[in-house]
């Protein structure tokens, strides 16, 4: 064999069949054991247009899809509008068939008054919304519900004689009417605490603000004042002609000269451009559509008893209050603002308690003796006795509590009852709620330090 190749090495034509038998060989190999199809160039050539044709084809078929997508989609947002459209129809004839409204009484336009409510939405505004509008009047509610919710005055929305407006006091304002009620302002110490610089200026420019659109309007503004002008008091009880005894640069002193300088800014006015003011001087209220996180001491103890959690007292608890039922500071309200009176008048129920034995009381009214009264440590600057005077609101305004203590407190408990047993508040228990400056508040609100 070695013979006969060495002899057919010597001729080329030979060695050339080698090379191409042992190449081939080699290719059938790598085919074989690889399975990849040999293909001459030309025939490849043909796949790649068929690959472009095909993708061509997917290209346009993709550029429909997509065009028929944006068709149902704008299909879609059409039948959207169409079906809030209805469902807000639905609304309105519910409303208007049901006719949810509260009773109101009919009056002619020259015996209704436009009314502008600042901080109408709160716990008190939204009482006092409630007689206006019942009186007939048309109201408009301005609120920016940092402390007011929308739920205190829904049952008016849509009424033809009311107006809710968000808007801040702080900014300016215009509006036609022919009295403003100015209650816009935190009054709870730990939400005027929370933000003092926004407390001063809501009792500050806030109050300028109005007193400007009362001279512009020519309408007659009544300011709610509070018993808080008259600080850690000296003289007990305190009638209008004391000056009080308040820190300014303690903690309270953001609402408590908030609202002296709201007070002196209404006679400046009534002075100088002869606005016509009326500031009513509110000692302790309480009642239904309290905020469940609103931390004065009325709210936190009846939370506290029916959620069978110690009772807090601040200090020793010897300290007094007075407390009226907010009916009351409503029906005086409007008889301030209807008087011919323009000095400060105090609207408050001088039924006075220590706050031990108001948490006593509380808890005597919520039935549950077993509920523990704790002690916190005392606040900074907290008044020690409070009980207003109301000799002048008697004799200028004929007006007086008619509300027992007691009595309110049965309907604020019962108030508070439905409110735990809300969703929100039973996920919030024990856990803190959303205060209504968006800060957490524990339910209910208490002081730590
Ligand atoms: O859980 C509590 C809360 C409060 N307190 C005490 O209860 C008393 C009353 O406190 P509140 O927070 O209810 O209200 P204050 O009287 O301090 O301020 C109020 O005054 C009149 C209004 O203008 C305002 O609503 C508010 O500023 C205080 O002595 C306070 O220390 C408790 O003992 N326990």
């Amino acid at each position: 064999m070695g013979v006969t190749l060495r002899a057919m090495g010597a001729d080329t034509a030979s060695k050339k069949f080698a090379v191409f038998f042992a190449v081939s060989a080699l290719v059938l190999l790598v085919v074989l054991t690889r399975g990849v199809p040999i293909e001459p160039m030309n025939s490849q050539q043909l796949k790649e247009d068929d690959t472009e044709d095909a993708i061509r084809r997917s290209e346009s078929a993709l550029e429909d899809h997509v065009r028929n997508l944006e068709k149902t989609q704008r299909e879609m947002d059409k039948a959207k509008r169409e079906l809030s459209r209805l469902k807000q129809q639905l609304l309105d004839l519910r409303n208007a068939s049901t006719n949810t409204f509260p009773s109101v009484v009919p009056r002619n336009e020259f015996d209704r008054k436009r009314i502008l409510i600042t901080g109408g939405a709160g716990f008190v505004g939204s009482h006092l919304t409630d007689a206006l509008m019942k009186q007939g009047h048309e109201v408009t509610v301005m609120d920016n519900f940092f402390t007011g919710r929308k739920k205190n005055v829904e049952h008016w929305i849509r009424h033809p004689n009311f107006e809710l407006i968000n808007h801040d006091v702080v900014e300016p304002f215009m509006i036609e009417v022919d009295e403003i009620y100015h209650l816009a302002s935190p009054a709870s110490p730990p939400h005027y605490m929370y933000n003092p610089i926004k407390t001063i200026k809501t009792n500050t420019l806030g109050t300028i603000n109005m007193l400007g659109l009362a001279k512009r309007v020519g309408a007659r503004l009544l300011l709610a004042s509070t018993s808080e002008v008259y600080g850690n008091p000296t003289v007990h009880p305190q009638p209008e002609t004391y000056f009080g005894n308040v820190n300014p640069d303690g903690p309270r002193a953001c609402y408590d000269e908030g609202k002296r300088i709201a007070e002196t800014m209404c006679y400046a006015y009534q002075k100088q451009s002869g606005v016509e003011v009326r500031v009513a001087r509110i000692f302790n209220t309480f009642g239904p559509r309290m905020h469940i996180g609103d931390g004065r001491v009325v709210s936190n103890f009846i939370i506290q008893a029916l959620q069978g959690q110690p009772m807090t007292v601040y200090g020793e608890g010897k300290q007094t209050r007075s407390f009226q039922y907010v009916s009351d500071l409503v029906d005086g309200l409007m008889a301030l603002m209807n008087s011919d009176f323009s000095d400060p008048v105090n609207i408050g129920n001088p039924e006075e308690y220590t706050m031990v034995d108001f948490a006593k009381s509380i808890r005597e009214l919520v039935g549950d003796p077993k509920v523990e009264i704790t002690h916190k440590p005392a606040t900074q600057d907290d008044p020690q006795r409070r009980r207003p005077d109301i000799t002048r609101a008697k004799q200028h305004l004929g007006w007086e509590p008619k509300v027992k203590v007691v009595d309110g407190l049965k309907k604020t408990i019962e108030y508070f009852r439905r409110e735990l047993e809300q969703p929100s508040a039973r996920a919030a228990d024990g856990r803190g709620v959303g205060g209504p400056y968006g800060h957490q508040i524990h339910l209910p609100y208490v002081n730590e330090e």
